[in-house]
């Protein structure tokens, strides 16, 4: 049982609790149902807020319609996660009339945060990039910026500890040399390959980081940065279709080494290096050193809820218990929405933040699913949800130093992509301890888990299984890193692919797509025009996928091809019906 390497952290100080400061928050508001386990207390949801805060823009039942048909509303946003802010407050910023529409009682979606009995707990995971404050791709911090906002990050003196097969301890070192010359002492006759590798990630990044981003969709800034940039677009040009593993192959031969790659390209992808795409791979291979990680002071659900703040600001609109079930078509274009109430919203374009399979599978079930959602379709599938345990714990079970985030695959690397093979933790309070009472730590376990394994059971019967399931995950890393952690526990929530299906509104509790096959790069990846005029999709089921910061820069793109098609941004109908008609061509080679 190897202690967690003592490594002392240097966080910076953070003020004493994390009271949210939102105006943009739901009423008090209780949701009760599915998904939690509790060691003591008041049954409540996982994931459901204990206690909304101050008064938000507005709860959907307290507040009239509006917008009427042809568009006081520029745009409606169904869904306020990362992808439906960044698009909405992009829009806003450029002087869009904006209104967000979401389900849920607060913003953010699986970026969200819920407090229980004096912890903070993030929805999703803590690993957060794009933060810094230098470069083109600190997507969450320009978007932040874009109205107004900021927010005081904890730098992460690593990404993350990987515990792999064989006692592989590798941990991701902020500065990339230590990284390096860490991975190179584990694989010393690998020392070139390990070089060529990630030089390939970087010469990618750096093109990455060079260009302006905008909608790779609008013509006139796509052939603007070809013009200004021809050799970094060109790179990414070549690479867009090219997939992590391959080139790794180019240069490694170890299957271990290979082994590990697969590890660093599953944990933000949930697929092996084989199928996931090189400019994905190099986007986190870099920036986790190049901007850093960084955590946001107070939890992550800060950025929404900084985010819903800055969209109101800016006098556009937020409402929350807002679910809508249909897109509304007029002579075929998208011209506003219906909730589940009754009550309709107009506007000139509609913006999708649900998954592509609930956008045309239920918001638009009575249309048959267009040839491009079909090819999609084709191409990708759900990617497995989560099983989470969020816990709080004694502080004295960790060891001094211990690291934030943690990667678990304990024996056999055949379990890398199997449901529940392989662990992911994150322990924010090391970073930021105001996130839970003095004294005690919080750790974020998560597993994937598809929701077939969930369904069809009694209640009683679910809840055992949450129980057994979770049970199992602890032991396990009470045996790998922290022993005595199951007697430490003094709070513990289990959320099942059910939870997440239910309280993120996601088909299946899907976290996004993943490749049915081995994919042609980012090639066949939708980006957010749809066949549908007037309707747009944001999220991780758009170009390039899965990830805050992916979903961030798919908000950003969105946002510049709508202010282009509602006159807010120059367009140009002629070379746009040649781009758009072209990037569809591509799609239909992967
Ligand atoms: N880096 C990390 O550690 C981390 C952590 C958490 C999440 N993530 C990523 O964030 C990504 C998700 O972001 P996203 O912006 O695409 O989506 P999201 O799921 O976070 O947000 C979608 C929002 O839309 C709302 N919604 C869905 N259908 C609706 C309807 N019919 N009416 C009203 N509201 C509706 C949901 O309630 C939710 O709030 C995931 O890919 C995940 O990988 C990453
Ligand atoms: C159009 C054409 C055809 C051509 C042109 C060329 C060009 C110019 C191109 C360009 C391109 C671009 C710009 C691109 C961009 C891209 C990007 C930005 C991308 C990004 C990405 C990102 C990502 C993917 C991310 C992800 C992340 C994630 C998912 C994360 C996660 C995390 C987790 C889960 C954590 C873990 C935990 C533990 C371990 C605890």
């Amino acid at each position: 049982m190897p202690p967690l390497a003592a490594r002392l952290l240097h966080a910076p100080a953070v003020p004493a609790a994390p009271v949210p400061t939102s105006s943009a928050r739901p009423s008090r508001l209780r949701a009760a149902g599915a998904g939690r386990t509790r060691s003591a207390g008041v049954r409540r949801s996982a994931l459901a807020p204990e206690k909304a805060p101050p008064p938000v823009a507005v709860a959907e039942d307290e507040a009239g319609a509006g917008g009427g048909e042809g568009g006081t509303y520029d745009a409606i946003v169904i869904g306020s996660g990362i992808g439906g802010l960044v698009a909405a407050t992009q829009l806003a910023a450029k002087g869009a009339r904006v209104l967000v529409l979401e389900k849920y009682l607060i913003p953010g979606g699986s970026s969200g945060y819920y407090r229980r009995d004096g912890f903070t707990f993030d929805v999703g995971s803590s690993v957060m990039f794009g933060f810094s404050d230098k470069g083109n791709l600190n997507l969450i911090t320009k978007a932040l910026e874009a109205v107004g906002h900021k927010m005081e990050v904890i730098p992460d003196p690593s990404t993350v500890h990987f515990h792999l097969p064989g006692d592989l301890s590798v941990l991701v070192h902020r500065e990339y040399d230590d990284f390096i010359r860490e991975l190179i002492s584990k694989f010393p006759h690998e020392k070139e390959g390990i070089l060529q590798f990630y030089g390939t990630c970087w010469k990618i990044f750096n093109s990455l980081n060079s260009l302006e981003l905008k909608s790779l969709e609008e013509p006139l800034y796509l052939f603007g940065q070809f013009f200004q940039k021809p050799l970094e677009c060109l790179t990414l040009a070549y690479y867009l279709p090219q997939n992590a593993g391959d080139i790794a192959r180019k240069f490694i031969k170890d299957q271990k080494l290979l082994s590990f790659i697969d590890a660093e390209c599953f944990i933000v992808s949930t697929v092996n290096a084989l199928q996931t795409p090189m400019i994905n791979a190099s986007m986190v291979l870099c920036d986790r050193h190049f901007g850093g990680i960084n955590y946001p002071v107070g939890g992550v659900g800060g950025i929404a809820t900084s985010l819903a703040d800055g969209l109101v600001d800016k006098g556009s609109e937020i409402r929350y218990k807002a679910n809508v079930t249909n897109v509304i078509l007029k002579n075929g274009k998208a011209v506003g929405v219906r909730l589940s109430n009754g009550k309709e919203f107009f506007a000139k374009t509609v913006i999708s933040n649900a998954t592509r399979w609930d956008t045309f599978g239920k918001l638009l079930k009575d249309k048959e699913l267009p040839v491009e959602e079909k090819n999609f379709q084709k191409n990708y599938v759900k990617a497995p949800s989560f099983l989470s345990i969020h816990m709080g714990v004694k502080a004295s079970v960790l060891p001094a130093g211990t690291d934030c985030h943690h990667f678990v695959l304990e024996d056999d690397w055949n379990n890398l992509e199997k449901p529940y093979g392989s662990i992911f933790l994150s322990i924010p309070t090391v970073l930021d301890p105001s996130l839970a009472p003095e004294g005690h730590h919080i750790l974020h376990i998560f597993t994937t888990a598809g929701i077939e394994d969930w369904e069809g059971l009694s209640r009683k019967e679910y809840e055992q299984k949450k129980e057994a399931v979770a049970s199992g995950i602890i032991r396990r890393l009470e045996k790998k890193l922290f022993p005595g952690l199951k007697d430490s526990i003094v709070l513990k929530e289990v959320g099942s692919p059910k939870t997440h299906r239910r309280f993120l509104a996601r088909n299946d509790g899907t976290y996004g797509p993943m490749p049915r096959g081995k994919p042609k790069g980012l090639l066949a990846m939708p980006f957010n025009t749809t066949s549908i005029d007037g309707l747009y999709c944001v999220g991780d089921s758009c170009f390039p996928g899965q990830g805050v910061i992916a979903v961030a820069f798919s908000g950003i793109m969105c946002a510049h091809r709508v202010a282009a098609d509602i006159g807010l941004e120059q367009k140009s109908p002629v070379l746009d019906a040649g781009l758009l008609g072209l990037l569809r061509w591509l799609r239909t080679l992967a």
